[in-house]
C-alpha cells in the first residue's frame, strides 16, 4: 500500500551498526563495546528515558557525509515499505550544541533527499524541530542559524521532552515562523495533557498534531480534531515501547479512526522502537483488528494531511485506489 510518513526524526533511524561505523571513522567514543550491548541498552519505561540514550547515539553525526548516510539509509528503507512521500523530522540543536554547524546538518539531510526522488522515487522534504527542554530563545537563534537554509526545510515542528514544557512556551518563534510562511507541527498529547493539544492549535497555531493520543481523554477536543480535519501524526510501536499504552492490543488508534479524526500512522524512532512503516501497520492491525477499510483510511489521511500541493496529493490517492481496486 503507498503511503505517506509523517512522523519520523531522522536521528531516530540511526540503527547501531551505523552508529559503530560512525564512531570509528570519526573517532568517537561510545559507551557500550557491541551493536548487541547497544541494542539491548533499548529498554525504555517513558520518554525520557529513551531520549536520553536518542542523544547519546546522534553524538556519532560529526560530518555532512553523516547526515546524508543516515538519511539515505532511511529513505532507502521507507521506500522498501511503499513510503512514497516522507516529511522528516530533525533536531539542529542537538547537533550545533556540539560544535556541528547547522549547514552541514541541513545540507547533509538535504542531499539524501534530493537523491531519493531521483533514484527512489520517493518525495522527501525536511521538518526542523525545535527541543523544547532548552529555552525559546535558542529555538529563536537556532531558527536565525536556519535561515540562509530556508529553502531546504519546509517547516518546524516541537520535540523532546513533553511534560513540563507545553506548546505555550515556544508562542514567539512559533509566530515568526508563521510570518516566515513555514508549516507548523509540534508534537503535543503524547505524554502530556490534553490542555497542551488545545495550545498546540491555539497559540502556537500548528496545523498537525504529533501523537495526541491523549486527545480521547477530552470529548470537546476529539471534537474540534474531527470538525477541522486535524491530523494526528500516531506512532504506535513507539507508544508500546515507551509505555503510552501497555499493550499494543490497547491503543487507542481505532477509537480515533472511529470518531472521525485524521489519524496516520509512522514509525517516530524506527531504529528504537523495533519497526519502520510496515511494522507499525502489520503489528497495530494483528493487535487492535483494524480493517482494510481502517486500511485505506489511514494511507488517504496520510497523503491529505502531508504538506504537497493538491495535484500531487490526487496523484498519491489515484496510487492507493489502484491498490485496493486490485484487491477486491
Ligand atoms: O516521540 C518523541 N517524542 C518527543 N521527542 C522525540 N524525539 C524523538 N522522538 C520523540
Ligand atoms: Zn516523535
Amino acid at each position: 500500500m503507498p503511503k505517506a510518513e509523517l512522523h519520523i526524526h531522522i536521528e531516530g533511524s540511526l540503527e547501531p551498526e551505523l552508529i559503530f561505523a560512525m564512531a570509528a571513522r570519526n573517532g568517537v567514543a561510545i559507551a557500550y563495546s557491541s551493536v548487541e550491548e547497544l541494542r539491548q541498552a533499548y529498554a525504555f519505561s517513558n520518554l525520557q528515558s529513551f531520549l536520553d540514550i536518542y542523544y547519546a547515539g546522534a553524538s556519532v553525526l560529526l560530518h555532512e557525509q553523516d547526515f546524508h548516510d543516515m538519511a539515505w539509509a532511511y529513505l532507502e528503507r521507507a521506500a522498501a515499505d511503499n513510503v512514497v512521500h516522507a516529511e522528516i523530522f530533525f533536531d539542529p540543536q542537538t547537533h550545533t550544541a556540539r560544535g556541528v554547524d547547522m549547514g552541514v546538518v541541513i545540507n547533509g539531510l538535504h542531499r539524501a533527499c534530493v537523491e531519493a526522488k531521483a533514484r527512489l522515487g520517493v518525495d522527501a522534504s525536511l521538518i526542523l524541530c525545535f527541543l523544547r527542554h532548552l529555552s525559546e530563545d535558542d529555538a529563536l537563534e537556532t531558527l536565525q542559524q536556519a535561515l540562509p537554509y530556508r529553502d531546504k526545510f519546509i517547516g518546524v515542528g516541537l520535540d523532546s521532552s513533553e511534560v513540563g514544557h507545553p506548546p505555550e512556551k515556544f508562542a514567539r518563534v512559533f509566530e515568526k515562523c508563521r510570518g516566515l510562511g513555514l508549516h507548523l507541527v509540534a508534537h503535543a498529547g503524547e505524554e502530556g495533557p490534553p490542555a497542551y493539544v488545545w495550545t498546540a492549535l491555539d497559540v502556537l497555531k500548528v496545523e498537525r498534531i504529533d501523537h495526541g493520543v491523549q486527545s480521547t481523554k477530552d470529548p470537546a477536543l476529539m471534537k474540534r480534531l474531527a470538525q477541522d480535519r486535524i491530523a494526528l501524526t500516531v506512532c504506535p510501536l513507539s507508544n508500546l515501547k515507551l509505555c503510552v499504552f501497555p499493550q499494543l492490543a490497547d491503543h487507542n488508534i481505532r477509537e480515533l479512526l472511529d470518531a472521525g479524526l485524521a489519524a496516520t500512522i509512522n514509525s517516530d524512532d524506527p531504529a528504537y522502537f523495533g519497526g519502520y512503516m510496515n511494522e507499525n501497520f502489520t503489528q497495530t492491525f494483528a493487535a487492535t483488528g483494524l480493517t482494510a477499510a481502517h486500511a485505506y483510511q489511514l494511507a488517504k489521511n496520510s497523503f491529505d494531511a502531508s504538506f504537497t500541493d493538491a495535484a500531487t496529493k490526487r496523484r498519491y490517492t489515484d496510487m492507493l485506489d489502484a491498490v485496493f481496486t486490485a484487491f477486491e
